[in-house]
């Protein structure tokens, strides 16, 4: 699977050990950075992975900062997007089973790195489940455009 993966400065060793833990996995992994410790903001970087989704060149996106909040909240302005915020792996199968969840954001201050594996396996390896869920995921789109919920 195509994924890209991103972080601010506080996940930066995070980001390094989940980029190297999905290339051992066989997916083709997109580094969008940051590169160094230098203190950086994380909307820049949940801008370059939500763009990253929205044009189709990653399908899947890990989102990482201190507290996972941040980024998280970055990347959900780009429409194209839907970053679920978690810390456990039952809410990244339920990210994916009931929201169709593109992006896993994750807070590196808050997880370690065996509960960050554990959670992106769950958000890898489940499908959507449609069906009800598929409409709840419609409208959102709609909120977009919308005042109201359709
Ligand atoms: O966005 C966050 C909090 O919602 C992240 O945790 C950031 O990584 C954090 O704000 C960075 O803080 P720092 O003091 O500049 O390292």
């Amino acid at each position: 699977m195509r994924i890209a993966i991103a972080s601010d400065h506080a996940a930066l060793a995070l980001k390094s050990a989940l980029a190297e833990y999905l290339r051992s996995a066989g997916h083709d992994v997109a580094d969008l950075g940051p590169y160094d410790e230098a203190s950086v903001d994380y909307p820049d970087y949940g801008y370059k992975l939500a763009h990253a989704i929205a044009d189709g060149s990653a399908e899947r996106g890990v989102a990482l900062c201190g507290s996972g909040i941040g980024i998280s909240i970055a990347v959900n302005r780009n429409p194209a997007a839907r970053a679920a915020l978690v810390s456990e792996p039952l809410s990244a199968r339920l990210s994916r089973e009931h929201n169709d969840a593109n992006v896993i954001a994750m807070g590196a201050r808050l997880i370690g790195i065996e509960m960050a594996k554990a959670c992106i396996d769950a958000f890898l390896s489940t499908e959507f489940g449609g069906d009800r869920h598929q409409r709840r995921v419609d409208k959102l789109s709609t909120l977009l455009t919308t005042k109201e919920p359709a």
